[in-house]
């Protein structure tokens, strides 16, 4: 075949080159891994100052005979950001590279008060992964989810049936409630000014309430939650657990949050989850309200395209483990409405999350 232009080959180079880059995309996820496993961040961390490959080698705990291909690691993490370099003097003045670490790789520091390391970790165990392998499988059966084709069971039930999962999920939501309560509180600080009490639905181990009920001591609040979920945990002054099932009654509030549920389910579920904390808050006889935490999915690619990128991986996440989906704006307003809420307000100021304030 031959080619009309020299713009024409340059065009399929580029379209050759695309492809190589989504083939081995995974290449970045199996390397921050990698680093996270041989606790390279925490190893430079401990070092307090930039560190030279010859230190960070003589540091870590691996093969001798596997030294030498340290600095290709180093190489493509540095080009993903999440090392930054310096120069630094050796013991002979002579210089080298000197590795610091990025706020990316900050967060991922075993003792970071912020720490999304389990996330992250838990996310990649095999269990959570392997369901990505039935993706195409799964649209060619009748099975609910890619999670139920792999594991022959819907995610939330497995996890009441299989510990090592429960473990895997609630530890990987509290790591991220422990990193969002704070900005939630700091930034949202009005959305909670003035209740007296707060249902937070599905709300795990409650490291969210727990944040919640900390900074507002005159506030009552509950978690509801899986039986199985919440069985071993104990309240305290101002919050206690409860073991329930959100489709059939959520405990009356002023406040009903949710924070990373409702996009875990189709838009009939979402719907039915809605009308009953509708429900519970209208039964408090005051004009209560409920409080999401979700993603909002931005439809200007051009914005911020790995925001948006990181969104449409949760879309496919949510559509692979649990029949859900991230939502846009369009799509949000029309659940409220079909649920009997009658106005709703999206607070922008968690990323590639929102707050959204929904009134009965
Ligand atoms: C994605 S996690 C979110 C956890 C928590 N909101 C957080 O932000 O860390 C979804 C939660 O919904 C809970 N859940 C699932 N089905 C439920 C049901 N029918 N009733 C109550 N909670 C449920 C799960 O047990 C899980 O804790
Ligand atoms: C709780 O708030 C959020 C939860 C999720 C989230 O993340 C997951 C990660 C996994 O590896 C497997 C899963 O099954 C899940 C979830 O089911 C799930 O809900 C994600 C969030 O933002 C992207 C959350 O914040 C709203």
């Amino acid at each position: 075949m031959g080619f009309q232009s020299g713009e024409q080959a340059n065009n399929l180079l580029k379209a050759q080159c695309h492809i190589w880059n989504h083939m081995y995309s995974f290449v970045n996820t199996i390397s921050l891994k990698c680093a996270v496993d041989l606790d390279i961040f925490e190893t430079i961390h401990k070092h307090g100052r930039p560190m030279s490959l010859s230190q960070l080698i003589a540091s870590l705990q691996i093969h001798p005979s596997k030294s030498t291909f340290i600095p290709r690691l180093m190489r493509i993490l540095t080009h993903s950001d999440f090392f930054a370099t310096t120069n630094v003097a050796d013991n002979n003045n002579e210089i080298e590279i000197g590795y610091v670490l990025t706020d990316s790789s900050m967060l991922l520091l075993k003792e970071h008060p912020l720490s999304i390391r389990t996330f992250f970790v838990n996310s990649l165990d095999p269990i959570l992964t392997n369901p990505w392998n039935k993706l195409s499988t799964w649209y060619k059966n009748e099975d609910p989810t890619p999670f139920e084709t792999e594991h022959g069971i819907m995610v939330w039930e497995y996890g009441g049936r299989e510990p090592r999962l429960n473990h895997l999920i609630n530890d990987a939501m509290a790591s991220d409630a422990r990193f969002i309560s704070e900005m939630v509180i700091e930034k949202c600080k009005g959305v909670f000014e003035g209740l007296e009490s707060l249902v937070d639905v599905g709300g795990g181990n409650g490291t969210l309430a727990k944040a919640i009920a900390k900074s507002f001591p005159q506030l009552e609040c509950t978690v509801l939650d899986q039986p199985h979920v919440v069985a071993d945990l104990e309240g305290s002054d101002n919050l206690k657990y409860v073991g329930g099932n959100m489709f059939e009654a959520i405990p009356p509030a002023d406040a009903v949050l949710m924070k990373g549920i409702l996009h875990d389910w189709n838009d009939k579920e979402c719907i039915n989850i809605l009308k009953k904390s509708n429900e519970a808050i209208l039964s408090k006889g005051k004009e209560g309200k409920l409080i999401i935490i979700d993603m909002v999915v931005q439809e200007d690619e051009k914005k911020d395209p790995e925001l948006v990128e990181t969104q449409l991986f949760f879309d496919l996440l949510m559509l692979v483990m649990a029949a859900g989906k991230e939502r846009s704006e369009k799509e949000w307003a029309k659940l409220f409405f079909s649920a009997g809420f009658s106005d709703y307000k999206i607070i922008p100021v968690l990323g590639m999350r929102s707050v959204i304030e929904v009134y009965p």
